[in-house]
């Protein structure tokens, strides 16, 4: 029996099952069709109103989530803390409500603290508002969009004409670097282990707490591996994946310096010598040159990987927004 998608809020990855990234993957597989034409605008969210709720500062996934409402043809709210009468005292969820009044029907949500989205989704449904909120990072929990536009990518690296989750099986993936404040690297820990890859963390002890294994929930085809140094982790890897020190989010000294970090953990074309030939590298952004991974290395399209990350992030974002704007069309 063919699938049919329920999911009304994005709000992370954790108990996403198959046939919901398959769902996701020809989804975006048919927008990415759709950008490739000289009209690249369909009429799929007419009428819908979608509002960035950014409380944290971004670049591509806010400008991103924009493009892919407006090639959807929805109306879009940015809405700009700083600006705002959240200045004046006004509550998150005061300002939330404010937003549904004027007929928002998805909200796109970054937080600083982990939950908001949660918060406000429950909020939602408690109000019965038939409101979606989809995740677009908060706290060190999750960024689904982020690992969903890296799993697209992969996939797509893989079989440009069908990219499909299977692909990945088998698959070692490195992530390395901040793993502890990253909600990029949680949500990947779970879209690549339910794909099937062999997912190997890498981080000085005090970035890669122990606490990670309990990641690996025995639920899922993929195998989880944690590493406190890099060399076992890159050893024939397939794809790296590095992160970004998050020192907006380090409330202690937690590196030695950054000269030493990259001495040991900076991902440079030497060091992707130990893995698999082929072996292609990722990064969310935004990038720390020369630190997270060498400049030279990052702008090399042999083996960087990032702007196709970004640019995957346009059709995966206009499929996540089409199929929880689909639920409302099938509702009203
Ligand atoms: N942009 C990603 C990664 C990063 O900032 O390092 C995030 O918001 O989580
Ligand atoms: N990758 C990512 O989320 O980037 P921004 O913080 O620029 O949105």
């Amino acid at each position: 029996m063919a699938f049919t998608w329920t999911r009304n809020h994005i709000l992370g990855l954790a108990d996403w099952q198959g046939e919901e990234y398959r769902t996701l993957l020809q989804t975006a597989s048919s927008f990415r069709e759709v950008l490739s034409r000289r009209t690249k605008k369909v009429p799929a969210l007419q009428g819908q109103v979608v509002t960035n709720l950014f409380f944290e500062p971004s670049t591509r996934t806010r400008s991103s989530f924009e493009l892919a409402a407006k090639r959807l043809s929805a109306d879009v709210l940015n809405f700009a803390p700083g600006s705002s009468s959240l200045t004046k005292g006004e509550t998150i969820l005061d300002t939330a409500l404010t937003y549904v009044a004027m007929g928002t029907d998805i909200f796109v949500i970054r937080h600083e603290r982990a939950g908001v989205p949660d918060t406000i989704a429950a909020e939602m449904d408690r109000l019965e508002s038939g409101v979606s909120i989809l995740n677009a990072g908060d706290g060190q929990h999750e960024h689904p969009s982020q690992a969903l536009l890296d799993l697209f990518t992969l996939c797509c690296l893989l079989d440009d004409e069908h990219p499909r989750l299977e692909l990945l099986e088998g698959k070692k993936i490195a992530i390395v670097g901040d793993i502890l404040h990253s909600r990029v690297a949680r949500s990947n820990i779970w879209s690549l282990t339910a794909a099937g890859a062999e997912v190997h963390l890498a981080g000085p002890p005090t970035l890669l707490p122990k606490y990670f294994e309990a990641f690996d929930r025995g639920d899922r085809p993929g195998k989880l591996f944690l590493h406190w140094e890099l060399e076992p982790a890159l050893e024939k890897a397939d794809f790296v994946m590095t992160l970004r020190l998050q020192k907006e989010r380090m409330t202690a000294n937690l590196l030695p310096s950054l000269r030493e970090y990259h001495q040991r953990f900076g991902i440079t074309r030497q060091r992707l010598k130990m893995c698999n030939s082929g072996a292609r590298v990722l990064h969310p952004g935004p990038v720390n040159r020369g630190v997270e991974i060498s400049s030279d290395l990052m702008d090399d399209p042999r083996f960087s990987l990032i702007s196709q990350q970004v640019t995957s992030g346009v059709a995966v974002r206009m499929a996540l927004l089409y199929l929880i704007g689909n639920l409302k069309q099938e509702a009203g």
